[in-house]
């Protein structure tokens, strides 16, 4: 190995390394001067190395550690341990804050606090998890969620049913939440979702299918809709829950691109990550932007020049780092505190926001 080369370690799930056609990202990495080298997390890292950033969806392994696999727990030890020795490494995205996307009511928490933007908000919501329908329900009334409300597992990734959601409409339907779960604010927003796909400070929006309109008449008539995420929201979706009329689709609005830019710029900085996805719908009348999910290292379906931005943002963080290095030896400072959830992009607020 030259020894000038940047070195890249990396480790994504077989799946997703095809999803992504990852020979184009060794490509452009090649290009740009560094190497791509995909990490056996279950040998020692030491030996592998050196590496200059450490790239990786972990989620189903952090998933995996949290609910005692003991395999996943050595997986992660022994990264954390990597991580620690290694100070400088660039990790993307700190462990530590990703780890806050695999709670849905923890994930909604950060950003109902943090969010702090006219217009843009979370919706209602609340964790279940009481066997008796009369404690959740006067939870939903305490918490102000209404019907129809969305029952979500608790777990965001990493397990089975994750994925596996119900549209519930009245107290009758109460008994098929699954537990834990989350309940939510079903928001109307005439069947369009935005997929926003963040790569540092750049982003892309995409528009995809999403859940139809309900309204007080089908709380009294409709049962549970069980329904499983990956239908519903990909860029073929074609559900039977997705279908609205014509004079509804009539009223949809057109987004407005700064208010992305403000959701970019207070979701990356709240949840201190350089990957993530922010699933977002418009609220019908009052025209209000809903944050309904987080997606730590997403599939970017659609997002032109992926790699490219990715590999910038790489050499942007390794600039930055270096720069903060120097400030903080002539300031007496001795480390910059790469994994505070607060540091974010803090010394890159002033600089522009740019979109792809
Ligand atoms: O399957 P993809 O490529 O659509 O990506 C999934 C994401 O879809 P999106 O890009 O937002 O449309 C998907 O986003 P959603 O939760 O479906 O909004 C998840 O991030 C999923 O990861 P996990 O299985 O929950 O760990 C992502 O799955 P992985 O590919 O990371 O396993
Ligand atoms: N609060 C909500 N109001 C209306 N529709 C929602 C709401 N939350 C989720 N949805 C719909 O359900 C889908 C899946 O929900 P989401 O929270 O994104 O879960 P996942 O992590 O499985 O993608 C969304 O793509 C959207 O169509
Ligand atoms: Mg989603
Ligand atoms: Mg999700």
């Amino acid at each position: 190995m030259d020894n000038n080369q940047r070195v890249i370690g990396y480790w994504i799930s077989e799946k997703k390394k095809q999803k992504f056609n990852w020979e184009d990202f060794q490509n452009v990495c090649a290009k740009n001067g560094f190497e791509l080298k995909m990490i056996n997390v279950n040998a020692n890292l030491e030996s592998q190395g050196p590496f200059h950033v450490f790239l990786h969806k972990l989620t189903d392994t952090l998933a995996l550690a949290e609910s005692g696999d003991q395999n996943a727990r050595a997986i992660i030890t022994r990264i954390q341990g990597y991580i620690r020795k290694h100070p400088e490494l660039i990790v993307i995205d700190p462990l530590e804050n990703v780890r806050n996307l695999r709670n849905r009511h923890k994930s909604y928490e950060i950003i109902h606090n943090g969010i702090q933007l006219k217009d843009v908000f979370t919706p209602n919501f609340v964790e279940l998890k009481s066997k008796y329908v009369s404690e959740n329900l006067t939870l939903l009334i305490t918490n102000n969620v209404k019907f129809p409300f969305l029952c979500k597992r608790l777990v965001a990734h990493g397990c089975s049913d994750a994925h596996k959601m119900m549209v519930i409409f009245n107290e009758k339907g109460l008994k098929d939440c699954q537990l834990p779960c989350v309940a939510q604010n079903f928001v109307n927003h005439n069947a369009i979702l935005y997929k926003v796909f963040i790569v540092g400070e750049k982003f892309h929006v995409v528009e995809r299918p999403s859940l139809k309109n309900f309204y007080q008449k089908d709380c009294e008539s409709l049962n549970t809709i069980f329904f499983n995420s990956q239908d519903i929201s990909k860029s073929g979706s074609n559900s039977k829950w997705s279908v609205i009329s014509d004079e509804e689709a009539a009223l949809r609005v057109k987004p407005n691109f700064k208010t992305f830019e403000k959701i970019v710029k207070r979701i990356t900085k709240i949840f201190g990550l350089v990957l993530v996805g922010v699933d977002v719908v418009i609220e019908n009348h009052t025209e209000r932007y809903a944050i309904i999910d987080i997606n730590a290292f997403p599939g970017y379906d659609g997002y032109p020049h992926f790699f490219d931005h990715l590999v910038n943002t790489i050499e942007k963080l390794m600039a930055d780092q270096k720069s903060s290095k120097q400030n903080s030896r002539s300031a007496g400072i001795k480390k910059w505190p790469s994994d505070d959830l607060d540091s974010g992009f803090e010394s890159d607020e002033k600089k522009k926001q740019s979109m792809t």
